[in-house]
């Protein structure tokens, strides 16, 4: 068995770094070094957990230019989004800096007068995360940063195809001030690593972004031991356009959500609903956009496409596209690809997709990569049964300037998170998370810290 991971750059196929795996063993002592220091860091005042997270923040600020490039060099990720990650994770952490001083209990009138009732709150213990390749800065910070302002240690677990990153982040948690027994970093093969996470009797608590299907084996391993569980997992988002919609603003939104890390982002819109009246303007237009889209290495400055994680990735693209054609779909811009599975990397040009039908894969499955499938729809009832119809409900997208009609979407799209005129929802003072099959819990907000506490009710009698 190989003992370390080989990250390469998803642009060139090229070895960056081999990144030692952790050992069972190591992983389990870092597991139970994180549920001893629980004791201490969950006795610090929140006002001095919310220092050493500012703290971090500002190193995490210091070192921008170096996390943005090392983050677009293992992910492929374009250098101006990497730049833009840094700024979204440090947004998290300041964010529950501040929260970390809010977690505040409650009285509660009791029935009688001899008795008097309180309600508190305090961390749950030992979380262990496992965070995925597309966001490797946002997705850990969206994490750490809630669970250490509570009170929480944490051990994270980041993607085999981007640690370096999340390594660069512990590093400087560090150099913050942050004990090292409190935020640790593991390395490993996610089976593996996700196993000792899920048996051990360290660990309270597992928060995991990634696929559904990992999801859902990481709540069934934590059933035995009764951990808590957050779990963002997959998206199958619908944009409904409907026919008073502002054309022109609808497709620029359309194209700042779709491409996205080349579309490889768990809210990117994955399926377009047109209004029939509308839909070859809006078609016409998005496709001149999309046109106008420059792939290319994240390293180049102008680059606004980067190329899709590896393999794998591609060939489930590539499927998705090839089954719609074959069923009907015409090709506005794009199927086309730059791709060498010896070297190991894999460009797929942005692509239009128009005449897409509910029977086309792309349909049904989240694609994580940049293809806009296109269909229509005549009555607004016919379009929310298509968005609705799937087993995902993490975001969804609508554009009407009607308030009625915006009205009506909202309360009957199911979906955790609902973009009205907006394409770029995300934001760490907002609780983000889906419905269904697309998780369970909230990221973000001040919702995002309630995962980590315990509730804890106090009756006091015969006073
Ligand atoms: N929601 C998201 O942000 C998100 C992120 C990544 C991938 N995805 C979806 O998943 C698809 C596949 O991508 P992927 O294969 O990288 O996702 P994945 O779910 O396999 O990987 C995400 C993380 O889970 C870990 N992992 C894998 N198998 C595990 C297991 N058995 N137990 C514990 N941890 C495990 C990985 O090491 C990684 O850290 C994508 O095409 C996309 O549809 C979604
Ligand atoms: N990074 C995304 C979520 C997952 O892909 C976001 O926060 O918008």
């Amino acid at each position: 068995m190989t003992k370390s991971i080989k990250v390469k750059n998803p642009a060139t196929g090229q070895l960056i770094q081999e990144v030692r795996k952790n050992t069972e063993e190591e992983i389990n002592q870092a597991l139970k070094r994180g549920h001893e220091s629980f004791q201490s860091w969950s006795k610090v005042n929140a006002h001095e957990r919310a220092r050493l997270l500012k703290n971090w923040s500002l190193k995490i600020q210091e070192n921008k230019e170096v996390i943005a490039e090392t983050m677009t060099l293992e992910s492929g990720k374009p250098i101006q989004e990497s730049l833009g990650e840094v700024d979204y994770a440090t947004s998290y952490i300041d964010w529950y800096a501040e929260e970390a001083k809010r977690l505040y209990g409650r009285t509660i009138p009791a029935a009688s007068e001899t008795k008097r009732i309180m309600v508190s709150r305090q961390p749950v213990g030992l979380v262990a995360a496992i965070t995925p390749w597309n966001f490797p800065a946002a997705m850990m910070t969206r994490k750490a940063a809630p669970a250490l302002a509570a009170g929480c240690t944490f051990v994270v677990k980041p993607a085999e195809e981007t640690p370096l990153t999340t390594m660069k982040l512990v590093e400087l948690a560090y150099e913050a001030g942050i004990p090292s027994d409190v935020l640790q970093c593991v390395n490993g093969i996610g089976s593996e690593v996700g196993s000792l996470f899920t048996d051990s009797e360290f660990v309270r608590k597992i928060t995991f972004t990634g696929s559904t299907p990992v999801g859902k084996l990481l709540i069934k391993n934590s059933a035995d031991t009764v951990k808590h569980v957050s779990m963002e997992l997959g998206g199958h988002a619908p944009m409904i356009i409907a026919e008073d919609a502002d054309i022109d603003f609808a497709v620029e939104q359309t194209v700042a959500s779709k491409f996205r890390n080349a579309g490889q982002t768990c809210i990117c819109v994955n399926r377009v609903l047109v209004h029939e009246s509308i839909a070859e303007e809006y078609a016409e237009k998005l496709t001149e956009k999309v046109r106008a889209l420059k792939v290319g290495n994240g390293l180049e400055k102008d680059t606004q496409v980067g190329p899709v994680i590896n393999e794998k990735g591609f060939e489930k693209i590539v499927s998705q596209v090839n089954d719609a054609i074959e069923k009907g779909a015409e090709v506005l811009h794009g199927n086309e690809y730059d791709a060498n599975r010896d070297e190991g990397y894999f460009f797929v040009h942005p692509t239009v997709l128009n005449n897409v039908d509910s029977d086309m894969k792309i349909m049904q499955e989240e694609t994580f990569g940049p293809i806009i499938p296109i269909s229509t729809f005549k009555e607004i009832d016919e379009a929310i049964a298509i968005a609705n119809g799937t087993p995902y409900g993490l975001a969804a997208y609508f554009f009407t300037n009607n308030y009625k009609t915006g009205t009506y979407l909202h309360e009957q799209l199911d979906f955790g998170i609902l973009g009205w005129n907006d394409g770029a929802p995300s934001a760490a003072h907002a609780p983000f998370g889906g419905m269904k099959e697309s998780g369970l819990g909230r990221e973000g907000g001040s919702e995002g810290i309630d995962p980590y506490l315990e509730t804890k009710y106090l009756s006091i009698g015969n006073l």
